[in-house]
């Protein structure tokens, strides 16, 4: 169970986030609870991707970047799935200094808009009700993506629906 501190519990605790599991009870930051949540969210995602459409996405790869990546949850998942693909996950300075370094994904601290790592794929993947609201709400159907894809200049795309969340699109160069 999840729940915000009433607000006289958060003026001496600064925003704190407390969670009760069965086995006791932990308090952290606001911003760390969103941290987390986005992990976990992030995790749960690629877990239903890797599961239902992960060789028709992954396989032949060799190399991929995620590119606004966070703390590397969606690259760990496909490194342990596809061991030969080399992880990469591109995020700003702040966000990669506080990822975990266990080796599995290699982090790169950057923005997307200066500089970005040669690899055979990039991935872009945000939390849907997130990309909703930085869009002002607009949802766009396969058409509209389409008009933003040729628009961009790549050459193709393929929707890959996957059972259960938002399908996935491909991109080619
Ligand atoms: C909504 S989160 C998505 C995290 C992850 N991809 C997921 O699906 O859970 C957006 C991420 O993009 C990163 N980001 C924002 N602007 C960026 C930029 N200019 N260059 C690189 N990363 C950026 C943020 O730091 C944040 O980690």
């Amino acid at each position: 169970m999840h729940t915000w501190l009433k607000d006289e519990e958060q003026a001496s605790t600064k925003s704190f986030f407390e969670i009760t599991h069965g086995c006791g009870r932990f308090e952290m930051t606001k911003k760390d609870a969103n941290d987390n949540a986005m992990v976990a969210g992030s995790q749960i995602t690629m877990e239903i991707i890797l599961r239902e459409a992960g060789r028709d996405i992954f396989e032949g790869l060799s190399s991929l970047v995620d590119v606004g990546g966070g703390h590397g949850a969606a690259s760990a998942a496909i490194a342990a799935a596809f061991p030969h693909i080399k992880c990469r996950d591109l995020d700003l300075p702040h966000v990669v200094d506080k990822a975990p370094a266990d080796g599995t994904v290699q982090f790169i601290a950057g923005d997307m808009f200066k500089f970005m790592p040669k690899a055979d794929a990039v991935l872009l993947k945000a939390l849907w009700d997130l990309y909703m609201m930085h869009l002002n709400g607009v949802e766009r159907d396969e058409r509209g993506w389409e008009k933003i894809i040729r628009e961009a200049g790549f050459r193709d795309y393929k929707v890959i629906s996957v059972p259960g969340i938002f399908p996935v699109i491909e991109i080619y160069p």
